[in-house]
């Protein structure tokens, strides 16, 4: 709803209300038309101005109706008549404006924004364009070019960065409203024609072409098939070359088209998921909002590698004190600096001071008697690790939390090297860590609910959003990536190329095929885990593809062996111009190597499809998500969905793997798991799991009703 006063005599002071961001719900709709009615109508009204409740402009339409009809008034006729108004209406931004927020605020005649309150439309986060004349009305008021930039990225700006663009027209470090309604009435008696953004004229650009099609490239690069930014940058070139009210039209049209695509739907999914995730629980019973987090004031990080660093650079930058501790003297240095021009470069970007005296460095431990949490990101070795919890045991002080940034080792295991288990957790970053916005929380079966608060309150603070899950070997994230994995190599032992098995899962929409992600990450990094869980040792009579009872690959481990371990050596799954090189090549040589080993293990390859390439990979990597939801591992499928679209460069249109699952149809990923577990009986990954089967049983039930059919949590409590 809306509330309405006259303050000043003769201003209109029209208030939002809908907290927490004030979303434009029809009640809010309603309230708006309402309000605005009483105050064109109050003859001793000379101006009005609106603004939202609890220091909050407004964050955009209400997301959760877009799953049912319309009810209320429509937003677009709604600004239009905030714009013709015969009275100046001016937005009082604080806290955010962000989509139809924004758009309200581009249909007021001036806007005054507070210096910190964060403006923008991000509604191609969520599958759509901004659509209620936002797309037309911003690149008329701050020109093509910026437009392009906001709408296709949707990032907020801030009001400081606002007022440079000309989105606003002044800006305050005082209370906005007040200032508002000391503008409006130095503007009452300005008759507000000239002030109405849609009849500006959108300002020319000398290479309108040329724009349109660098803009185009770009967001078909950046979100591989994904429709909304697509959708922005026609709907923004509308803007630039048509009148009006045809741009509204165009507008129109491509966002009934988004709007009813299953790519909107997957991203909303994706927008709540986000948030659904921070609403944790345990097996125990434990619960977010039962469970307080311990405060982390000061916090120390083990081992300056590049996760050390960035876990170092995350925490200083959400103002926790740091130790950072590495033994080798020469990394020690290295590590300093890194982390300094970090911490600058970090600093430069947000309009901050660097907050270098926030770290420390160390090569030794003494300082974790003094700390309140300890994040060791050591080399991932079980020896190495356990010796340190020990060591770090005997150091603490009482009720220090202590943390492992392992990618998948046992966190019970760490646990009971420790006089306290309850303290441990794993908190699972992902590389850049001061960048990547997924943390995993692991919770061993002895963690405390504290300790899983702690570790996921600190993630928020750090930014990121954190998922708790339970501990099993490579957690959620990397456990799903291995049947994955495993179909790709599989793959081409049947018959295909690298380079097929990326394009298929390129145009599918991840940022990089699995070869050129494990080119990039270094081929080493798995062998070194496999040499460890002893699988590179072939049983005597027993065939090189066949490992403790199972189908194996050894092609990576035999790449390895010939040092191709990727980028970092210029030969991996393809050929690079020098080590460190970026710019994949098909390798001649691998074909070869690839043919000579089909020959050597009586393998007659055969033409591998691009159904067959995606289906065997995802549906492998989903099939192991129901096992994760089966096992309690994951809370629910949202879980695993922001872990994969988050972490692992799953494309947001498409929801996450769970979401996925349902939108193909749960019963026929069954039937095509059946038909290729069929074909390869030694492949346990393939075999459906009983979650699935049992979900299409009971009729394929959507993604949020899962969690019904999933074995309640036991309260030991
Ligand atoms: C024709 C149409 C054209 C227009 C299209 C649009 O405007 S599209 C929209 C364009 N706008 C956007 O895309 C903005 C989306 N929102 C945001 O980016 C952030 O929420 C924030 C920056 C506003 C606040 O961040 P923060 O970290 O302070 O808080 P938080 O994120 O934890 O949220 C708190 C609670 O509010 C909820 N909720 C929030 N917004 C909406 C909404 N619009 N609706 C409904 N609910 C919303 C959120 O789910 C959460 O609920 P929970 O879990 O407690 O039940």
């Amino acid at each position: 709803m809306a509330q309405y006063s006259r303050v000043s005599g003769t201003v209109g002071l029209i208030t939002l209300l809908n907290p927490p961001v004030n979303a434009l719900s029809a009640a809010v709709r309603q309230g708006i038309v309402d309000t605005l009615d009483k105050a064109l109508s109050d003859r001793k009204v000379k101006s009005v101005v609106i603004c939202g409740h609890n220091g909050k402009f407004c964050g955009g339409a209400d997301i959760r109706e877009f799953s049912s009809p319309l009810t209320g008034p429509p937003l677009i006729p709604l600004i239009q008549g905030v714009e013709s108004a015969a009275k100046p209406v001016v937005a009082a931004i604080d806290g955010v404006a962000l989509g139809g927020g924004l758009e309200l605020a581009l249909g007021c005649h001036y806007r005054i924004a507070h210096s910190k309150a964060r403006l923008g439309l991000p509604e191609v986060h969520l599958g759509l364009l901004p659509g209620a004349g936002g797309s037309q009305r911003l690149p008329r008021l701050i020109g093509v070019p910026a437009a392009l930039d906001l709408i296709t990225t949707g990032r907020h700006v801030t009001g400081a960065e606002a007022l440079q663009l000309g989105l606003v027209d002044k800006v305050t470090d005082r209370n906005t409203v007040d200032e508002a309604v000391k503008f409006a009435l130095s503007v009452a008696d300005q008759p507000p024609n000239s002030r109405r953004v849609s009849t500006f004229p959108c300002p020319r650009h000398p290479d309108l072409d040329a724009l349109f099609e660098g803009a185009m490239q770009r967001v078909r690069q950046r979100a591989r098939g994904a429709l909304a930014p697509v959708a922005c940058v026609q709907a923004i070139r509308a803007a630039a070359t048509l009148p009006y009210a045809q741009g509204m039209e165009r507008e129109r049209e491509l966002m009934a088209t988004l709007f009813t695509s299953g790519q909107a739907r997957a991203q909303q999914y994706h927008f709540f998921a986000q948030r659904a995730v921070g609403r944790w629980s345990m097996p125990s019973g434990a619960r977010w909002d039962t469970t307080k987090p311990g405060a982390v004031h000061k916090a120390m990080v083990i081992g300056l590698g590049t996760m050390g660093r960035g876990i170092s650079v995350a925490l200083v930058q959400a103002g926790v004190s740091v130790v950072a501790m590495e033994t080798n003297e020469k990394q020690l240095m290295e590590a300093k600096q890194a982390i300094s021009s970090m911490l600058e470069r970090g600093a430069k970007r947000r309009g901050v001071a660097p907050a270098l005296d926030k770290i420390r460095y160390s090569w030794n431990m003494e300082p974790a008697a003094d700390v309140d949490l300890v994040i060791e990101a050591v080399f991932e070795d079980m020896a190495l690790k356990k010796k340190l919890f020990q060591q770090l045991s005997a150091l603490c002080k009482p009720g220090t939390f202590l943390c492992s940034n392992t990618s998948g080792l046992d966190v019970d295991q760490l646990a009971s090297e420790t006089r306290h288990p309850e303290l441990v957790v794993g908190m699972h970053f992902f590389a850049p860590a001061h960048v990547m916005k997924l943390l995993e929380v692991v919770y061993g079966s002895r963690s405390s609910p504290q300790a899983v608060a702690t570790a996921m309150e600190l993630g928020k603070r750090m930014g990121k959003v954190s998922v708790a899950v339970g501990n099993c070997r490579g957690f959620v994230g990397n456990r799903m990536l291995k049947p994955y994995l495993e179909q790709a190599f599989f793959l081409l032992e049947e018959g295909t190329t690298p380079e097929f098995v990326d394009q298929v899962l390129e145009e599918f929409g991840f940022a990089m095929g699995v070869f050129r992600m494990s080119d990039l990450s270094g081929l080493d990094v798995g062998w070194r885990v496999r040499k460890a869980d002893g699988l590179l040792n072939v049983s005597e009579g027993h065939s090189a593809r066949i490992r403790q009872g199972c189908r194996y690959s050894p092609l990576g481990d035999l790449l390895c062996e010939q040092g191709r371990f990727g980028q970092k050596t210029g030969r991996g799954w393809y050929q690079y111009d020098k080590p460190g090189g970026r710019v994949a090549k098909p390798d001649p040589w691998l074909h070869g190597f690839l043919e000579k080993f089909r020959t050597q293990h009586g393998l007659v390859a055969h033409r591998i499809d691009h159904q067959e390439v995606l289906e065997r990979c995802l549906y492998a990597l989903m099939n192991e998500g129901f096992r994760i939801l089966e096992d309690g591992i994951a809370a629910g499928p949202e879980d695993i969905d922001v872990i994969y679209v988050l972490g692992y460069s799953w494309p947001p249109h498409r929801g996450g793997p769970m979401f996925y699952a349902g939108m193909v149809g749960l019963q026929k990923v069954l039937e095509r798991l059946e038909h290729y577990h069929q074909e390869h009986p030694d492949i346990p990954s393939l075999k459906p799991c009983n979650l699935l089967r049992k979900l299409v049983v009971n009729g394929s039930p959507p993604v949020h009703k899962w969690r019904e059919f999933l074995k309640k949590p036991q309260s030991q409590l």
